[in-house]
């Protein structure tokens, strides 16, 4: 894969549409719109032109042009865009006109995100802000996603830096003036609070996982006896037929999620098999993985059906007991929450109690680590600049210290992709969308 190429791609959804987007980018964006649609338009001018296959002059469609030069354009080279008409044989037309010249190729996966990357159009934290609006679900995630791609913790990140190798540049100074390596007590007062005013931010930064629970939404798990009624829980919120319901035990064996939009916050729904003993060797893979599913949850809700002998619920970091077919019996249980999901009955509690469960448990979506990845790097940095704090309140050697404070600048400089991050790029970019 050669970042000089010129790439083209659909960049709208597939299907039949109104409109379909087709991006071009790279050197021979000119020559490529200008045999296709005629002279190039006036940068950032939409206009209407005939596009033609360049090899035989054919109309192919009527587009709306845009002709978008670089440094100044998203990916920061030369791009066009034709804006064509969304009919299946249209697109197909054009891509096989694209397709058919020499001087391009049709682009990879996030290939186009990647050269407004490395053209510095953006850094990776805003990189991944755009992954994750085009994933986003619900309006607490897309809220969080514009955030992150507005540089809220690119800059906080750039921020740290900055202060830590301040830092070091104090340690540096005072190597080179002190003949026996001890820092000067002043500089050593200035280091440690600046070491601590940086430790203390980043610790607080990365001790918050609302935001990676936001952007991977809660996991809820039904667990329960066989019949207890999860799969009907399941439809029900939901609102459609997802899971197959029936009055035999044992009837749902896989895992089946659903994503769900509770007051714009991602909740997924996982219906299990009912747990049990059982000599049906599928039966018993469906519960084992019912099982593995309820300890990993965020919530299990633990279904109580009237009839039926009480079995024990599964471990799990936090549980809600629900009684189910409150239609039938509503005398035997002892719980948290009574349903009949079959006509209705006290969903809107249950849906209102796991709103509340959600919010709980991701906050007010203030969050700035959003991924794992940026909770590790700072966990690093906060080990270094431990580390570092350590070795000069006991004077210990300056090298030593100066150099986990650059460990520390290094870690934080992951973040925004400063250092080191070729194994990520190829991760992030191959989860975007082609056209992206
Ligand atoms: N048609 C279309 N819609 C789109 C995109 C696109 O590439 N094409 N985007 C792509 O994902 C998003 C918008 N992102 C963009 C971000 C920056 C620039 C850009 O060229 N900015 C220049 C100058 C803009 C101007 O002067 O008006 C700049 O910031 O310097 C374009 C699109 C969403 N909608
Ligand atoms: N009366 C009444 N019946 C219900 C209610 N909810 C579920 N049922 C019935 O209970 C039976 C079992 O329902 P399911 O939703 O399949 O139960 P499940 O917990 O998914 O069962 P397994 O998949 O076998 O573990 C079906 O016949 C449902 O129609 C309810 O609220 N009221
Ligand atoms: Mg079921």
């Amino acid at each position: 894969m050669r970042s000089d190429d010129t790439i083209f791609a659909i960049a709208s959804g597939h299907g039949r549409a109104a409109v379909c987007l087709i991006r071009i980018s790279g050197p021979e964006s000119r020559t490529i719109l200008e045999s296709m649609a005629g002279r190039v338009p006036e940068p950032r001018r939409a206009v209407v032109r005939t596009l033609k296959d360049p090899m035989t002059g054919e109309p192919l469609d009527q587009a709306l042009v845009l002709w978008m030069p670089g440094p100044g354009s998203f990916t920061g080279e030369d791009q066009a865009e034709l804006q064509i008409h969304g009919g299946l044989a249209t697109r197909a037309a054009v891509l096989r006109a694209l397709g058919s010249l020499e001087n391009c190729r049709a682009a990879e996966a996030g290939e186009f995100t990647r050269r407004a990357f490395l053209n510095g159009r953006m850094d990776l934290a805003q990189v991944e802000g755009l992954a994750d609006i085009i994933d986003a679900e619900t309006e607490a995630q897309r809220r969080q996603a514009m955030r992150q791609l507005g540089g809220r913790l690119g800059n906080a990140a750039e921020g740290w830096r900055e202060s830590v190798l301040q830092v070091l540049a104090l340690l540096e100074a005072s190597l080179d003036f002190s003949d026996e390596g001890d820092v000067p007590e002043d500089l050593e007062a200035e280091s440690l609070q600046m070491i601590d005013q940086v430790r203390g931010e980043i610790g607080q930064a990365m001790a918050n996982r609302s935001g990676e629970r936001l952007r991977e939404g809660l996991t809820v798990v039904l667990a329960g006896p066989p019949n207890a009624g999860k799969s009907t829980l399941l439809n029900a919120l939901a609102r459609r037929d997802v899971a197959i319901v029936s009055p035999i035990a044992g009837t749902t064996r896989d895992v089946i999620e659903v994503h769900c939009d509770l007051g714009g916050l991602p909740v997924i729904i996982v219906d299990t098999a009912g747990l049990r003993e059982s000599a049906d060797a599928i039966e018993q893979e469906g519960v084992s993985r019912a099982r593995a599913r309820a300890e990993n949850a965020d919530l299990v809700l633990w279904l109580v059906p009237p009839e039926g002998e009480e079995s024990a619920p599964p471990p799990a970091r936090r549980l809600l007991r629900v009684g189910t077919k409150s239609d039938l019996d509503r005398t035997s249980w002892d719980c948290d929450l009574t349903i009949a999901a079959a006509t209705g009955e006290g969903l809107p509690e249950l849906i209102a109690r796991l709103e509340e469960e959600a919010a709980a448990l991701i906050g007010q979506g203030d969050a700035i680590v959003t991924r794992e990845r940026h909770r590790r790097a700072l966990e690093r940095a906060h080990g270094a600049l431990d580390r570092s704090r350590a070795m000069l309140v006991s004077h210990g050697p300056l090298e030593l210290a100066a150099e986990e404070v650059r460990m520390a600048a290094r870690s934080i400089g992951e973040i925004t992709g400063r250092v080191d991050v070729e194994d990520v790029l190829d991760r992030l970019f191959s989860s975007f969308c082609i056209g992206k």
